[in-house]
């Protein structure tokens, strides 16, 4: 597969079911997804992976902290796919990379792995919500006070059945101008550009 089809045929999958990656494969594959642009060569970043019982603690520390009529419902959500993988910011404060850039890089990471994991035909989808905000998570996974969770990667085996279609290639010209370095200094000078 091209890298444009790759890209093109990539979609988030809801329905997720075994197999999903094992904790070897997922870390073999984070081995390529870490080389994605990174500036300061940081890793501003750590995975925790779930599965079985460990989806079910996560649930339970969502559904503690929320309306007790949806409890059952955000258990639930946390058992969509066979392995949740959170994802943790570890950003460096005092480092001259900014932390957008650090925050930037961790997205870019990301996406690269959401694109291995679909070359090998597993499916994802990034989720964030509660997970990012719930201080009992925070305490289950033993976050440090400067750690940060950027939500999850739900991962497992897409449903054929909800495939989603492939993605038509977007109109984006209106999202690029080229810099007319002529016009805009005849603009400012108020006169014609050059001698
Ligand atoms: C930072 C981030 C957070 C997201 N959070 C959620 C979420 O909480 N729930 C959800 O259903 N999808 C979430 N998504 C997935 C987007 O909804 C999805 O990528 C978008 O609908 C486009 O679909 P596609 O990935 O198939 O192109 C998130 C995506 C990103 C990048």
């Amino acid at each position: 597969m091209d890298v444009m089809t790759a890209i093109l045929t990539r979609r988030s999958s809801h329905l997720l079911s075994d197999p999903g990656p094992t904790d070897a494969e997922f870390t073999y594959l984070l081995g390529g997804a870490a080389t994605a642009p990174d500036h300061g060569a940081l890793r501003p970043w750590r995975w925790v992976l779930l599965r079985g019982d460990g989806r079910a603690a996560l649930g339970d520390c969502l559904a503690a902290e929320g309306p007790p009529d949806q409890r059952d419902r955000v258990r639930r959500k946390m058992l969509r796919s066979p392995l949740k993988a959170v994802l943790i910011f570890v950003p460096r404060p005092d480092h001259r990379v900014q932390e957008w850039e650090q925050l930037a890089g961790t997205s870019s990471m990301v996406y690269a792995m959401m694109m291995l994991l679909h070359a090998r035909g597993y499916g994802s989808i990034w989720r964030t919500g509660a997970l990012c905000r719930s201080t009992g998570v925070r305490e289950l996974l033993g976050l440090s006070s400067a750690e940060r969770v950027l939500g999850s990667l739900d991962i497992g085996t897409p449903d054929e059945k909800a495939r989603r279609s492939r993605r038509p290639r977007e109109d984006v010209a209106a999202k690029v101008s080229a810099f007319d370095a002529a016009a805009v200094t005849a603009a400012r000078t108020g006169g014609p550009a050059g001698p």
